[in-house]
């Protein structure tokens, strides 16, 4: 293992990181390493981490390359116990890949990560002990019910008897499938088959917890019911989840990662982000009937010069606010309030930045930072870029947006067959690989089982050895030798050996045959 994979450290950190910290001790010297490595040129854009918190899952120069593309690109990524980190990024980013590395369904290009304090390259069992998975698509058994599955899971995760019945009970309740507890999976709706899938990975204590997109296809009542789930249920474990829906990375993260062209941005608590991303403060006014938004605004100037209206829709009106300014907001906001009436207003309200505008943020300063690149490894030339997001020729959204979409060419025939056959036997060898010691039973026991017949047949023989058998035709009874003459030349001939032997010689119109079959039918009958 070369220095500096798969979670060695390279020996010229060591000083720099231990006498850093002994100076500082407000430092964890794992920041460095993630400030270091993944964005050198603003390393403030991580959060400092929590000292007081065992990290869950430590991902270390966590890289995938999938043929020329490189979905991961040295990752490097602290998630805490009692923590929700949610994992953001546009649609290719990378978050599925990164997810499906830490629970071992892909093998790491190189780097590691260690979850529940196992290495995923090498102990992927024991990290799946620990483990909780819900993935993008549901993996429910079509004819369990919703009772059976939270047994069948609770189960494989060690419980039993009392302990596992009022895990069952408990979610059950929790994800309000009461009435559906007898229900086979294939009979729920989407959304309840998702809050299911929540639901297994949840239970029996799973200690590191996966959610991919947990509440795609849930409405509104059962987002919240599962933001409440993931809430209560945050604590004791390390809890990882992928989302799109930028009010529920708000509500739910303690940490947000955001990801774009497969590698980090940049990570923090929801305000951490917004103060390092965010446009700053909105001031929003609901304007009545009778609103002057002119005077509004020289209302604002007086406070802060130059002010001027972001957004006039409706009946909203808005100005940013720039974070410096927040020493005049009390008086500006009072003297607003003063003139609420003279001014036609309904109502106002200063909100910081929205995690929506963060996203939006960090992917723009991406694409300034890594076009060349992008274009690269898409392997398309003059391409224009029009968002952060990844290009690809094949799909273009209405925005202007594109999608990478990859093109893989369908096999036929033989090269089909011949894949096939590679991947059976990829997928074998994958197996005795991993399942190494069942494959030595397999070849030992039938060895064993032989060797030791030998040795007991060799030690305690008991049974005598048979009298050899005297083989001769004498078994058989009176012996008929049928000669068939061909040739009037050879009826003498095979007078003679009638005389010899008492064999019968057959006339002229019977053949060898027929005999046979006659004197067979009257043997039989
Ligand atoms: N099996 C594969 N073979 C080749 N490329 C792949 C494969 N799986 C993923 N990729 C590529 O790796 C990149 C990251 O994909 P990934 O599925 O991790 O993205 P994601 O962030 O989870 O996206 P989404 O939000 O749409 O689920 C994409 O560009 C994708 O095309």
């Amino acid at each position: 293992v070369a220095p500096g994979e798969y979670g060695v450290p390279k020996p010229w950190y060591f000083p720099v990181q231990l006498s850093y910290w002994c100076e500082n001790s407000d430092y964890n010297p794992y920041f460095e390493t993630v400030g270091q490595k993944t964005n050198v040129n603003s390393p403030d854009v991580y959060e400092a981490e929590p000292r007081n918190l065992p990290a869950g899952i430590q991902i270390k120069h966590l890289r995938k390359k999938y043929g020329s593309k490189e979905a991961v690109k040295d990752l490097t990524l602290n998630m805490y116990e009692g923590h929700i980190t949610v994992l953001l990024g546009h649609n290719g980013a990378g978050k599925t890949t990164t997810m499906s590395m830490l629970t071992g369904m892909i093998t790491p290009t190189s780097g590691t990560a260690l979850v529940g304090g196992f290495d995923v390259r090498t102990d992927i069992h024991k990290v799946r002990e620990s483990l909780g998975l819900c993935p993008q698509h549901n993996v429910l058994f079509e004819d369990l019910t919703v009772r059976e599955h939270l047994y069948f899971f609770g189960k494989m995760k060690g419980l039993s008897g009392h302990a596992l019945k009022a895990e069952i009970k408990k979610y059950i309740s929790l994800l309000e499938l009461e009435p559906k507890e007898h229900t086979e999976s294939s009979k729920l709706s989407g959304g309840m088959q998702r809050k299911l899938a929540a639901g297994v990975a949840l239970c029996g204590g799973s200690k590191i917890v996966m959610f991919d997109e947990p509440t795609s296809g849930l409405d509104p009542a059962a987002r919240r019911a599962l933001w409440d789930l993931l809430q209560t249920e945050k604590h004791g474990r390390t809890t990882l989840l992928t989302t799109h829906f930028m009010d529920e990375a708000d509500l739910l993260g303690d940490r947000i990662a955001i990801m774009a062209g497969g590698e980090l941005q940049c990570c923090g608590s929801s305000f951490f982000l917004k103060k390092k991303y965010g446009a700053g403060y909105r001031l929003i006014i609901v304007k009545g009937p009778d609103c002057n938004v002119d005077s509004v605004t020289s209302l604002l100037n007086e406070f802060i010069p130059k002010i001027s209206v972001d957004q006039n829709i409706g009946s909203e009106l808005s100005y940013l606010l720039s974070e410096n300014q927040s020493s005049v907001f009390e008086a500006m906001l009072s003297k607003l309030e003063e003139n609420k009436k003279k001014l036609g207003l309904l109502s106002y309200g200063v909100s910081l930045t929205t995690m929506e505008e963060v996203f939006m943020k960090v992917g723009k300063d991406t694409e300034i930072s890594a076009p060349a690149e992008h274009q690269q490894t898409n392997g398309i030339d003059n391409v224009v870029h029009s968002s952060t997001f990844e290009v690809d020729d094949s799909s273009i959204l209405p925005s202007g947006n594109k999608l990478t979409m990859p093109h893989y060419p369908l096999l036929k025939g033989s090269e089909l067959l011949i894949n096939q056959l590679i991947a059976m036997f990829m997928k074998k060898a994958l197996y005795v690989w991993r399942t190494w010691y069942i494959t030595l039973i397999q070849i030992l026991m039938p060895s064993l089982f032989l060797i030791l017949t030998i040795v007991i047949v060799k030690t305690w023989q008991t049974i005598p050895d048979l009298p050899p058998l005297k083989m001769d035709l004498k078994a058989y009874g009176k012996i008929f030798t049928p000669i068939e003459v061909k040739n009037e030349h050879l009826r003498n001939v095979s007078l003679i050996y009638k005389d010899l032997t008492g064999g019968i010689v057959l006339n002229e119109t019977t053949k060898m045959s027929d005999y046979i079959l006659r004197q067979a039918s009257y043997c039989l009958f």
